[in-house]
């Protein structure tokens, strides 16, 4: 069920092969986002209504659900429903706000002082997905640090569900987080009505949030198409557990399962130092799979998935750090030994009692992450990820005298003379 590669029969070529992920080399899903991205920009809301009866099967009366909607909708929630969302939010809100840090002022010369200051950024879009499953978590990893950051405005997209409404956790988070309206819009369009504007959505100035290939697509279109800039390429979810033989098989497999779940092009890899450990999740996955509710869709990725015999714990770390997963699973007592040797990963989860579903909902951290290797660049989403950071400098009059005659050599030897001037006015005061 699971491919079973054995690391030392593999040469550069084949690695590169194995680290890659959702290619489109025909360009079949650039061009049906290319097409749905200016059909949005031309028609506005009317493309959205209709993409929302070809794509989600709802004819909608209107584009979204306001305050009071959606208070109501929320009342559906169970108190333990509620307590749980709470929980979460108040985790992640405690990690996200220790990242709001002041930096000092630096005095790089006598009477010359630097430093930087955040700005939020005005206008941001969150896209929260809904297609195969409905993410309210995802809405609490985007809306707390926007909060924090303090945007000022803040659209929310999300496909609709068949009710033609969005889902009660949905509404509720949106009453957490003090939002005032839910955009019904899915897919390629969403993205395109935030960069672009239609009659009803604003146009944001950074857009944030997973999605399917459609919605990463579009993002990284839209990027280098338009002044909107995009948190990262955030697409099917992935997971690699290093597991030496100090593993425990169910938990491994309970864990690819977990990321395995979210869809078909999902991809779950195991890379252990333990033949023996490679078939006792693969007998555990053969166990766990069938009873899942989403067994179909977990068993499409589980096809997408493989499992790496390595000879080392380093040699594991090595092969991860080709692969950058979004989520890393050190499933080994010996964990402490090999953090170091991390280089590209989106979020690390240590030792066998860690599993990678509480960051998915309320350790703390973010869940919206890089995917397809791009952690190799890409942090995942924090409150720098909704700031500016502005530079300032303040030059003093003794600063002016010892910096300025290094100026004027500089501009002198690119041949910027009024760059020079703009200097010497000052020092002959
Ligand atoms: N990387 C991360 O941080 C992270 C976090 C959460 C979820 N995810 C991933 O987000 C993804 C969510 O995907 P999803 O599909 O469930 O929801 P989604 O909201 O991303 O996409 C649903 C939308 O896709 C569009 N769509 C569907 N089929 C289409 C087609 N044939 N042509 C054009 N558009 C089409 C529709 O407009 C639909 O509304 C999953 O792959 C999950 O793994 C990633
Ligand atoms: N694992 C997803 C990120 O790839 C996030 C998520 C939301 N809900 C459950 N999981
Ligand atoms: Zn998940």
């Amino acid at each position: 069920m699971l491919r079973t590669y054995n690391y030392q029969d593999l040469n550069t070529e084949d690695l590169q092969q194995l680290v890659q992920r959702n290619v489109d080399p025909a360009n079949e899903i650039r061009t049906i986002v290319e097409d749905i991205i200016s059909n949005v920009r031309e028609h506005g809301d009317n493309a959205l209504l209709d993409y929302a009866r070809k794509f989600d099967k709802v004819q909608l009366e209107k584009l979204y659900l306001d305050k009071a909607e959606l208070a109501e909708l929320a009342q559906a929630l169970q108190p333990e429903q509620k307590e749980a969302l709470k929980t979460a939010y108040q985790n992640i809100y405690k990690f996200h706000q220790s990242q709001l840090s002041n930096e000092g002022k630096i005095e790089t010369m006598p009477g010359v002082t630097c430093w930087r200051e955040a700005r939020p950024i005005e206008k941001v879009g969150l896209y929260i997905p809904g297609g195969t499953a409905v993410l309210p978590s995802t809405f609490l990893m985007l809306g707390i640090p926007a909060r924090i950051a303090g945007c000022k405005e803040i659209v929310v997209c999300s496909p609709p569900q068949k009710s033609g409404k969005v889902n009660a956790f949905i509404a509720y988070v949106a009453e957490l987080l003090d939002i005032d309206r839910i955009y019904f819009a899915g897919g390629a369009q969403a993205i395109a009505a935030m960069a672009y504007g239609t009659e009803s959505i604003s146009k944001v100035d950074k857009i944030f949030g997973p999605g399917n290939q459609f919605v990463t697509k579009a993002k990284t279109i839209i990027q280098s198409t338009t002044t909107t800039a995009i948190d990262m390429p955030a697409g099917p979810s992935e997971v690699l557990v290093i597991a030496d033989e100090t593993a425990n098989p169910i938990f491994v497999a309970a864990d690819l399962l977990a990321q395995a779940e979210h869809g078909i092009d999902s991809q779950a890899v195991l890379a252990t130092t333990s033949e023996q450990m490679a078939e006792a999740v693969i007998a555990e996955l053969n166990k766990q799979l069938p009873v899942l509710p989403r067994a179909e869709i977990a068993e499409q990725a589980i096809k997408n998935s493989y499992a790496v015999v390595v000879s080392s714990l380093n040699q594991a770390m090595q092969f991860s750090n080709l692969y950058a997963p979004e989520h890393l699973i050190l499933a080994s007592e010996n964990w402490e030994q090999i953090t170091g040797d991390i280089i590209n990963a989106g979020s690390v989860f240590l030792g066998n009692l860690t599993p990678e579903s509480v960051g998915d909902y309320a350790s703390g951290t973010n869940h919206t992450l890089p995917t397809s290797a791009y952690a190799r660049a890409y942090s995942g989403v924090s409150v720098d990820s909704f700031v500016k950071k502005i530079t300032f400098q303040h030059i003093s009059p003794q600063g002016i005298t010892n910096i300025g005659p290094t100026v004027e050599i500089l501009a002198e030897l690119e041949g910027l003379h009024a760059h020079k001037n703009a200097v010497t006015v000052r020092l002959a005061k």
